[in-house]
């Protein structure tokens, strides 16, 4: 019953407007050598917490956690589009084991997720299909949303029932660090952007564009220095993953507001981390290792990538 995690910032800016030859070669070396253990490992089943941007999850009725039981990914930007192969029976198995345990999770049948749950399975697997997956939504972009501590007691109870399977599991946490992308809020939104939030699902090829455009043009004023949207937070980010390694009840203490004042807005897709290192918890100790970090303006992300195991099997 062994259990291997892998964390990392997604961004849906790669391939759009990327760093110095450098810093993205660094980059995707972190990303191949993060594939190439998951491939080694071969996982007989992948759990990845990842958030969703307003494409799978809108205001008509947004969940704080739901396990998808059937989901396909949408392909914005550039990540893959396509069905994922989700084994439902086992994915109900695993909701009802959350309810039992006390956390309140929902259960979809027809789950969409966007670039923040693929581009992490495109990047750790090398595709969509390529190991059996339970998606598992977070909200993290759309207030109000659980606490950071819901969050890794969410994940304590999924690494409990994976546990109890018996497979060969990979938990994936998608997102962060500090960050502040134009996602809008429904707090103060116009009435279209209102709309957009509560019911704008399957958008057509022209809002997509227009959307992802906004978002490009906002990474190249936020290099530009000439943006008011949050700074990277290079210390809150490393001090975060400090706590991943080795201090995860301390998340515990970071309050909803703190997290927006220090980290900006999407910061909460920490959530993310926090469940997957929680899930790998409930394995008993760990020993986790920083692969990566460096604030990156051009994708607007302080940018981290970790991974980590039981110390029984390291
Ligand atoms: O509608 C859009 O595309 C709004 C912008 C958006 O979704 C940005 C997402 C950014 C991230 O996923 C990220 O930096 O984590
Ligand atoms: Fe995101």
């Amino acid at each position: 019953m062994p259990i291997r995690l892998e964390c990392l910032s997604h961004t849906p800016l790669q391939g759009y407007f990327d760093p110095a030859p450098d810093v993205l070669n660094e980059v995707e070396r972190v990303q191949a050598a993060a594939r190439e253990r998951v491939l080694a490992y071969d996982p007989e089943l992948v759990v990845v917490f990842a958030p969703d941007h307003y494409n799978g999850f809108f205001y008509d009725l947004m969940p704080p956690f739901c396990i998808g039981a059937a989901a396909d990914s949408i392909g914005d930007y550039k990540s893959l589009a396509g069905p994922l192969p989700v084994p439902g029976a086992l994915a109900r198995d695993m909701a009802e084991s959350v309810l039992a345990a006390d956390i309140d999770v929902a259960l979809s049948y027809r789950m969409q997720v966007d670039h923040g749950c693929a581009q992490a399975l495109e990047v750790l697997t090398g595709g969509l299909d390529r190991f059996p997956v339970i998606p598992v939504f977070i909200n993290s972009v759309a207030p109000p949303m659980a606490t950071l501590r819901r969050a890794r007691l969410l994940g304590e109870a999924i690494g409990r029932f994976l546990e109890r399977t018996g497979k060969r599991v990979l938990v994936i946490g998608s997102g962060g660090i500090s960050h502040e992308p134009p996602v809008p809020l429904l707090a103060g939104a116009s009435d279209e952007v209102a709309q957009r939030l509560i019911a704008g699902r399957n958008p057509t090829p022209e809002g997509r564009a227009a959307r992802q455009a906004r978002t490009l043009a906002a990474a190249k004023s936020f290099t530009a220095g000439d943006s008011g949207l949050h700074p990277l937070n290079p210390e809150w980010d490393l001090a975060f993953m400090d706590k991943m390694a080795s201090e995860l009840l301390a998340v515990d203490g970071m309050t909803n507001d703190a997290i927006t004042r220090d980290g900006g807005r999407s910061a909460h897709e920490i959530r993310a981390w926090v469940a997957a290192f929680g899930a790998l918890s409930a394995y008993g100790p760990y020993r986790a290792t920083n692969d990566f970090y460096r604030p990156i303006p051009e994708w607007i992300a302080g940018f981290g990538a970790m991974h980590a195991a039981p110390v029984a099997a390291a």
